[in-house]
């Protein structure tokens, strides 16, 4: 058993080789070797290469030989390379690898498989074998340092088999997703990109405008900031190198939704241009719930129904174990936390530990962390 071997073996049979080693192939990696997978890794940066190897996310891919595997024993290659090298690097696998499942995990998937298709028309190359697929899950940071093997867990993950893929080959990335825990969902690539225009892409580029206005700010500003400021800019630090091939790559849908959101801002800016005329605050109370409709329709977290958590705001010392300690008293008090978040209180050493738990649950754990010396703001 492998050292990550407390997860239980998959059903996926190795060897799988892995191209492109940064945030989403070393996790894919550690997460197929945390089931007993063999993996091999291979990145043009020998620095992403050795540092995935470093982390336990398999071996190097000159390992494949000396372990008595020739090319043709490679069950599964899954591509994670940056979207624009995709197409080029699946072909170049299914040409390698002749029997082996390909599959890649870009964030957009239309242009990737016309660039194949067309490809394909004019060699002899198998789509049998290829499916297109992307699992929902990342960070805002990349390269493998960054990685973990339970990023896809409970996760979507979308296949988007082209009208070549075979049966056997879909079951394939099915049994790789499914192995890592993520919730497989099927689409078209172009339902896919349309889907992920709005859900993936808008609010990216909604936190870097956001986020860009904060540059000229003053610190004196900035002090007042809070949860809502975080919340909103969070993936604001994402890599900008990925960011502008995937918005590149999937323009035209973006171009439709950013459509409406500008006819939003012109609305609101106009009201608020003359917030006393006859109507205006109608107008942005409607503002107001029509972004609560849609906010209640996102799903929980792990595709369960959206659900509303009750919160509360525990103050903590500003020392080691604190947070442990508060985290063990509400184990004993038999309590389930959905979420909990950190923060500090700007100046004092003083930390806010604010918990979500099913509104149920509430009132008696206010009660019990009180009872035990917690001070607890409701
Ligand atoms: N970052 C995220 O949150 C998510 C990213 N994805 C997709 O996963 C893929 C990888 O993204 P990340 O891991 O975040 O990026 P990353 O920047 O962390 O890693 C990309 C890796 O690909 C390597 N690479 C560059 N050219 C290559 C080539 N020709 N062949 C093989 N490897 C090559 C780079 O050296 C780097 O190590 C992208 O296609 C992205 O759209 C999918 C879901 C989430
Ligand atoms: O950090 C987050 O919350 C993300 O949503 C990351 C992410 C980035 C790119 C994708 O194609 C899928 C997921």
């Amino acid at each position: 058993m492998s050292a990550f071997g407390m997860h239980g073996p998959g059903q996926l049979t190795g060897p799988v080789v892995i191209l492109g080693t940064g945030l989403l192939g070393a996790s894919i990696g550690l997460g197929l070797r945390g089931r007993d997978v063999e993996v091999y890794l291979s990145d043009p940066s020998p620095t992403n290469q050795a540092v995935a190897v470093d982390i336990g996310a398999g071996l190097p891919l000159s390992a494949l030989a000396e372990r008595g595997h020739d090319d043709g024993a490679v069950r599964l290659v899954v591509v994670a390379s940056p979207p624009d090298v995709t197409a080029v690097v699946v072909e170049s696998a299914l040409t390698t690898y002749p029997n082996a499942v390909v599959v890649d995990i870009a964030s957009v998937k239309a242009g990737i498989l016309a660039a194949l298709t067309e490809s394909a028309a004019r060699s002899a190359l198998d789509l049998s074998r290829y499916v297109g697929t992307h699992p929902m899950a990342g960070r805002e940071k990349s390269g493998p340092v960054a990685a973990r093997g339970e990023l896809f867990t409970s996760m979507p993950w979308v296949l988007c088999p082209g009208p070549e893929a075979s049966p056997a080959a879909q079951e394939t990335a099915r049994t790789l997703a499914l192995d890592l825990g993520a919730i497989v969902y099927e689409f078209t690539p172009v339902e896919h990109d349309e889907a992920v225009a709005l859900v993936s892409h808008l609010p990216q580029v909604m936190s870097s405008l956001l986020a860009s206005r904060l540059q000229e700010v003053g610190e004196h500003s900035l002090s007042l900031a809070g949860n809502g400021l975080r919340d909103t800019t969070r993936i604001a630090a994402s890599d900008p190198k990925l960011w502008v091939q995937i918005l590149g790559a999937n323009a035209g849908p973006m171009v439709e939704i950013l459509h409406g959101v500008r006819d939003d801002l012109n609305r609101l800016i106009n009201t608020l241009e003359d917030p006393e005329a006859p109507g205006a605050r109608l107008d942005l109370a409607q503002l107001m719930s029509e972004g609560n409709a849609g906010q209640a329709r996102i799903p929980g977290k792990h595709g369960g129904q959206a659900r509303s958590y009750a919160w509360l705001t525990v103050l903590v010392d500003d020392r080691p174990g604190q947070i442990a300690h508060l985290l063990t008293e509400i184990g004993e008090i038999g309590v389930n936390l959905e979420d909990m978040r950190l923060d500090h209180s700007s100046g004092q050493n003083v930390g806010m530990v604010e918990l979500s738990v099913l509104p149920s649950r509430h009132d008696a754990l206010v009660e019990e962390l009180s009872k035990r010396g917690w001070k607890v703001l409701q």
